[in-house]
């Protein structure tokens, strides 16, 4: 990957500068903005805010002394308004069918006024960007405070999607020659505005494809540019915790910088169509993205204790948070996605069979942040509830300025950014809709906007309520953009409807026809044939047929819980431990769920193994099954060692069998066992994971995804068996986590794998999936080494290999270094990554290879990262070798770190669940024996300690 900063990124000069939201910077709430409220002891403040690039437009409507900048802003924009209508915004609303709604109500930097006073003839939805189909380069925006990490943000990007960075700042510095700071103060205010707005028309003309644009700037102008430009493009608001925004800007006291952020949020909004929250991380505070010159100057050299966690991690968690939100808004395959290898992945949740969102109101967020544990574990989904008490959608509040709203949203904003950051399961957001925002106008715009923000803060799945009226229904239906729309209907009351009644089956109707995605239905039991009468309603819905989406029908309380448990999809549940405290228990937990489809023999109990020659030392019996017992999962994954494969085909064959690990020496043996592989089996030629097939397809082959994975969990004779490799899953995230951003793969960049088996052809795919593409083998036995470079020769000639990463035109070379005296090629890089695929330990009777790396090949100048396979000794010769080059940069991964990451795959494969990860980290470590049998606990302190930084 390449990483072209064309215009590198320099401290942003702009002041702590503001911008707003779409539905929250609407025309009628800019009329009701506290004008005496808020900052008026911000003076000094705001004045530097304006006299740094918050434009003329508050300049000009400056009142002799600045007294409150939501004075100014409001003037700011109701002038704006006047002079220009955004007509592109209009037309844009008309394309979604909203014509009936007055063409000057949908520009937000309009005035209130009677004739546009929205309450008298209904809601009108305000401003909202159009969030579909971007083009797959289209350029990215970020927008935001200074502090907010925007600069960092765009180097990840743009390392990770081959695009420059263009800075507004930077380019307004080589075509004046001064820093806009510098520039103003030498020039007329006129003068300054107009040469910055020259500079922004250069940079969006120029820059609309392949680039990620940073800018502060706002005046009108450019503002009014920008959205423009988020028809197109996406334009990102980059939010931050108030503190560490405090801490850069390094002046203001706590009400100031809250006042400051809600102003900006507000300003921001009316233009970006997207935002983003920037969670700081506070493991490792060195490491956090916070340097707004994008400079990963502090990460060169950075070095690591020995035997310490390794680092980095923050930066990797800020990173993966931040390119999975890209992904949510960008067309698929746009964003090189490291969740892409794994098998659920592919999948859409609501496709599952027996999948748990777990729900958390913002009320309960806000007083008691529950642990990602208790939402995490057996779930498939986190459900963020914006409740009547939190959005205040229960009575009509005069007067709620902006303040309050703008700070729920970045509130909004920031539960949704801590979980993102924290998981990977999706997040629906779901506005609880009250019947008082079904008859107030400015409630029901309220609804509006607040489920509108789901889209900005790209939810994975966004609940719409059913009762309102399909016009205002489709308006948001739309513009979801790559978000899943829930059409939901909770009739709460006792005396709600019973399923056999029309209004459930013509609900489902109007959602299907409206364009939801899913349909949600729930009403309390009061008796327990409600129980039975919602299974006759999903069988009515089964009945539809090929014209059916996805339902989610149960009923809430304690007598529904039975329905709960046996709702096929993402069924409502409470967080693990909530059990304890419900008086009187009316909902369920995912464990509870799980082990009532196994009580009530929906799934079986079944039996899991790892063969190899001696597998009686491994880890992976423990592993799994604290995975297993966490769910509920009554499975037992038991050790099998085998001299031979073949003695292992009744277990294979047996009708509980639900799955195996593959250990040495079988992984290319164990080819022969099975029906069929998988692409990335095929491609690394060996195997480490075996799955039965108890289902075909009618002509007799294996079928894909969704239909292997249904068949889990119910014993009955199998049919065939299907190959996978997970190897090359748990090297590539071992590689990952310790590469750091100075040896990020770029053209030229090299790996060295040692040893030529099985796990060395999973270390040259993980290689190649990482977009390496000069890779050197050292093997002592050097035919298998030159088998194993035919072998993928073979592959990429036929341009077979199914790689997830974009794929530059460099090609790919492999050299074969058959000793150790061997000098390093010349014309390929010093390795930046090594893989170790050789044993540490004796094996039969041969001794232990004490094995080291020779000095001459070790001269990269950034150090890079070593992976060691085996985790029999964590003191082997070559560990201890690394360990003493920390502090040029070499970081050491071993097998206790490989361990899980290979096994979370596999654990889905297995049972259809995401593994929960964290867990099987610690497991790993904690269960840890030697070849003396000592646990090691002391050494590995550190490691499980850092568990939690992780990646999700
Ligand atoms: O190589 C290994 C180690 C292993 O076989 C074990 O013994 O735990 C488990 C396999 O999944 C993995 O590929």
């Amino acid at each position: 990957m390449v990483m072209d900063v064309v215009h590198t990124i320099p401290e942003l000069k702009t002041s702590p500068s503001f911008t707003p939201h779409s539905s929250f910077a609407n025309p009628r709430r800019v009329g009701v903005i506290h004008r005496g409220a808020g900052i008026a002891d911000n003076g000094p403040m705001i004045e530097h805010l304006l006299t740094s690039g918050c434009g003329a437009s508050l300049q000009r409507f400056r009142p002799t002394r600045i007294q409150t900048l939501p004075h100014a802003v409001a003037e700011m924009t109701v002038t704006a308004g006047k002079k220009r209508p955004y007509s592109i915004v209009s037309e844009e609303w008309k394309g979604n069918q909203l014509e009936h709604y007055p063409r000057m109500k949908l520009d937000p930097y309009l005035p209130a006024s009677e004739e546009h006073n929205t309450c008298a003839r209904g809601p009108a939805p305000s401003w909202r960007p159009r969030l579909n189909g971007f083009e797959p380069n289209a350029s990215i925006v970020l927008v935001g405070v200074r502090g907010s990490g925007k600069s960092t943000l765009a180097i990840i990007a743009s390392t990770a999607m081959n695009r420059k960075v263009v800075d507004a700042e930077k380019v307004f510095q080589e075509m004046t020659g001064l820093s806009s700071s510098a520039h103003k103060k030498a020039h007329k205010p006129e003068e300054h505005l107009q040469r910055q707005v020259e500079a922004f028309e250069i940079i969006l003309q120029r820059h609309q494809k392949d680039s990620v644009i940073v800018c502060s700037w706002i005046q009108r102008n450019t503002v009014a540019m920008l959205k423009e430009f988020s028809a197109t493009n996406p334009v990102i608001h980059v939010l931050r915790e108030p503190k560490a925004i405090q801490q850069h800007l390094n002046v203001l006291n706590d009400d100031k910088i809250e006042e400051l952020l809600t102003v900006s949020g507000r300003l921001y909004r009316s233009f970006s169509n997207f935002e983003f929250f920037n969670v700081s991380e506070h493991s490792n505070p060195c490491l956090t993205p916070s340097n707004e010159d994008g400079s990963d100057s502090h990460f060169q050299g950075e070095t690591t204790p020995a035997r310490a966690p390794a680092p980095y991690l923050t930066l990797k968690r800020a990173e993966r948070h931040f390119l999975k939100f890209l992904s949510l808004l960008m067309p698929t395959g746009t964003i090189p996605f490291i969740e892409s290898a794994f098998p659920l992945t592919s999948i859409p949740t609501e496709k599952r069979d027996y999948t748990y969102a777990v729900s958390i109101t913002m009320s309960e967020w806000t007083y008691r942040e529950p642990t990602i544990d208790s939402l995490e574990t057996g779930s498939d989904a986190i459900e963020l509830v914006v409740d009547a008490k939190y959005s205040s959608l229960d009575e009509p509040r005069p007067g709620t300025g902006h303040k309050e709203e703008s700070y729920r949203l970045a509130h909004i904003a920031k539960a949704i950014g801590k979980y993102r950051r924290s998981t990977v399961l999706p997040i629906i957001y779901h506005i609880a809709c009250t019947e008082a925002a079904l008859t107030d106008p400015s409630l029901q715009s309220l609804y509006m906007d607040l489920v509108s923000y789901g889209l900005r803060v790209a939810a994975e799945y966004i609940t719409v309520d059913l009762r309102l009226d399909s016009q205002i229904l489709r308006s948001i239906i739309n513009s979801k953009g790559n978000a899943k729309i829930i059409g939901h209907l909770n009739l709460a009351s006792e005396s709600a409807p019973p399923w056999s009644d029309h209004i459930w089956m013509s609900s489902y109707s109007k959602a299907r026809e409206l364009g939801c995605d899913i349909v949600r239905l729930t009403r309390p039991a009061t008796r327990w044939q409600d129980n039975l009468d919602v299974k006759d309603f999903h069988a009515a819905v089964h009945g539809l047929g090929e014209i059916s989406i996805p339902l989610i029908a149960f009923n809430t309380g304690a007598i529904g819980r039975h329905s709960i448990c046996f709702n096929p999809v993402l069924s409502t549940i409470a967080p693990l431990g909530d059990e304890a405290r419900q008086q009187p228990r009316d909902t369920v937990t995912a464990l509870q769920a799980t082990q009532a489809l196994y009580s009530s023999f929906v799934y079986d109990a079944m039996d899991l193994y790892v063969f190899g020659a001696n597998v009686g030392y491994s880890m992976s019996p423990a592993m799994h099954n604290a995975a297993l017992q966490a769910y509920g999962i009554p499975h037992h994954y038991k050790p099998h060692s085998t001299n031979s494969m073949s003695n292992i085909r009744s277990l294979v064959n047996d009708p509980l069998f639900a799955g195996a690990s593959v250990g040495l020496p079988f992984k290319v043996e164990a080819i022969a066992l099975v029906d069929c592989l998988s692409r990335h089996a095929k491609a690394v030629g060996a195997i480490n994971t075996l799955i039965p097939v108890r289902e075909l397809n009618d002509d007799g082959t294996i079928p894909d995804d969704y239909k292997l994975f249904s068949s889990r969990n119910r014993s009955g004779p199998i049919r065939a068996l299907y190959g996978e490799n997970t190897d090359w899953i748990g090297i590539r995230a071992c590689i990952r986590r310790g590469l750091s951003p100075a040896n990020a793969v770029r053209p030229g960049a090299s790996g060295l794998v040692i040893g030529a088996g099985g796990m060395a052809r999973a270390a040259v795919y993980a290689m190649l999936q990482l977009g390496v593409k000069s890779i050197v083998i050292s093997n002592r036995t050097i035919s298998h080494a030159e088998r194993l470079v035919a072998h993928f020769n073979r592959f990429l000639s036929q341009n077979d290999l199914p790689l997830l990463s974009p794929q530059t035109s460099e090609k790919t070379t492999f050299q074969v270094l058959h000793s150790t005296q061997d000098p390093w090629p010349a014309r390929i890089r010093y390795p930046t990554m090594i893989v170790s695929c050789i044993p540490t330990h004796s094996i039969g009777e041969s001794p232990a290879p004490h094995f080291t790396l020779p000095e001459k090949w070790l001269g990269s100048q950034t150090g890079g990262v070593l992976v060691e396979l085996a985790y029999k000794s964590l003191e082997s010769p070559l560990l201890r070798q690394m360990w003493d080059k920390a502090d040029q940069g070499w970081v050491t991964m071993d097998g206790l770190d490989l361990l899980p990451e290979q096994g979370f795959a596999q654990f889905e494969l297995f049972t259809g669940r995401r593994a929960p990860k964290q867990l099987m980290r610690a497991v790993v470590l904690q269960s840890y024996r030697d070849d003396q049998g000592h646990a090691n606990l002391a050494q590995l302190k550190p490691r499980l300690d850092h568990i939690g930084d992780q990646e999700p």
